[in-house]
């Protein structure tokens, strides 16, 4: 019999018998309270909290969770296969770990001990650009397992080839252009805490390394690391680009393209004229625009309009693995898991890391098979119900 990632259920069982239960909670939606109790007020209130009074990231949950599954019986699912192709490469199963900056504030092995994670279970993650850890170095920690890059589009041509270049050298497939954050919201949550983490330093390794960046300073990064954060602040963000802008990045990327952020439908069209590959349907885990569409709401529209042009993906709430059955079902070919591997790395590091991809893709398996299918490609709108609140 195939391996299943469901086995992992048996597994916890088993080792129960020696008396071990797990280090973490299987049910991820219990991560965040967890981490709250455990690490810092400064570095959760970060990672958990949202723009506005919160209502984007509430709108988020809400909407996966107001579909139902309507499960399916004696469709022999005894055997099965998670894996997808997305974006022409060949993944395990339709998940990825999404862009998170800064992550050195939860745990000191950071994004090496995400790469790590992922490689171990050949989920490919998206590097953000606000990294803690450069992204050679993260590269190294991968070997050949799948990486994508996140670039965050800023206002220096030189640092966004400069990037784009090294990210290719280093083995990224796949680049993914975040849209929705040119400029960091209104986030009540860090404001009253005065708390960013760029202003010590934290998420600036791509930069601070980056050849093209340091030929902007005056100094070297070491003699005025001041004034490299500033320099770094000023270049971050760019909320002047145009659509005809992302010319530039197809010039100099030759792989897929796919632009995260994307709620619209039109927007969605206006990516596939443009010679994208691909967005990804997320507002950004209710951290930008504050009384937002719900990601999983927005979904379908973007699905209906472009699914035949582009590759559609998702994020935003996602927690357990019938969200990722329901997100699939919404027109998404695959999803990015957020918040729950970044409580997981703060909580236990690696393991932490690798029990959330477990925990999410055990789930998953399980749900699928036991709403009667054997493989995502089945699975569509015909799977769901949707309950009013
Ligand atoms: C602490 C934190 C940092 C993030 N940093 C980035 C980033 O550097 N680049 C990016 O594109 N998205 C970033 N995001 C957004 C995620 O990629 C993703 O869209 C979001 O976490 C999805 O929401 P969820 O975690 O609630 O499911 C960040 C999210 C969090 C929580
Ligand atoms: O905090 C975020 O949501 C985010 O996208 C970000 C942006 C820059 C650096 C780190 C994280």
């Amino acid at each position: 019999m195939a391996k299943h990632w469901a086995d992992f259920q048996y597994e916890i069982y088993l080792n129960g018998m020696t008396g071990a239960v797990p280090r973490l909670p299987t049910d991820l939606t219990r991560l965040e309270e967890l981490a709250e109790h455990r690490l810092g007020p400064g570095p959760v209130g970060y990672v958990a909290g949202s723009a506005g009074e919160g209502s984007t990231a509430r709108a988020n949950r809400a909407a996966l969770d107001r579909r139902r599954i309507v499960p399916r019986m004696l469709r022999d699912v005894q055997e099965r296969d998670l894996s997808v192709e997305v974006l022409g490469r060949a993944l395990p199963a339709p998940l990825a770990l999404a862009p998170v900056g800064t992550i050195s504030i939860m745990h000191p092995d950071a994004e090496s001990a995400v790469a790590r994670a992922a490689a171990a279970h050949g989920v490919p993650y998206v590097l953000s650009s606000a990294s803690s850890t450069p992204m050679e170095q993260v590269a190294e920690e991968m070997g050949d397992a799948e990486r994508w890059f996140q670039l965050y589009w800023g206002k220096d041509r030189e640092v966004t080839r400069s990037f784009l270049g090294r990210a290719k050298a280093a083995g990224f497939t796949v680049l993914v252009v975040t849209l929705d954050t040119p400029m960091m919201a209104w986030r009540p949550r860090d404001l009253d805490q005065a708390y960013l983490p760029f202003l010590h330093g934290v998420g600036t390794a791509n930069y601070f390394t980056d050849p093209a960046f340091r030929a902007g300073l005056a100094q070297p990064v070491h003699e005025d690391p001041n004034a490299a954060v500033r320099h770094f602040l000023g270049l971050f963000g760019d909320a002047s680009h145009t659509w005809p802008d992302l010319a530039f990045l197809r010039e100099h990327w030759d792989g897929p393209i796919v632009l995260k952020g994307v709620l619209h439908p039109d927007d969605a069209r206006l990516a596939a004229d443009a010679g994208m590959d691909g967005v990804v349907v997320s507002n950004h885990g209710g951290r930008q625009v504050a009384g937002s569409v719900a990601a999983a709401d927005a979904l379908p529209g973007v699905a209906a309009a472009v699914g035949d042009r582009l590759t559609v993906l998702f994020d935003s709430g996602v927690r357990t693995g019938a969200d990722v059955f329901k997100a699939l079902a919404l027109g998404a070919r695959a999803v990015l898991l957020g918040r729950p591997y970044v409580y997981g790395l703060g909580l236990d590091g690696q393991a932490g890391v690798e029990h959330v991809i477990r925990c999410a893709l055990a789930e998953f398996d399980l749900t699928l098979a036991l709403s009667g299918h054997a493989t995502p490609a089945t699975v569509t709108a015909d799977d769901l119900t949707e309950t009013p609140i």
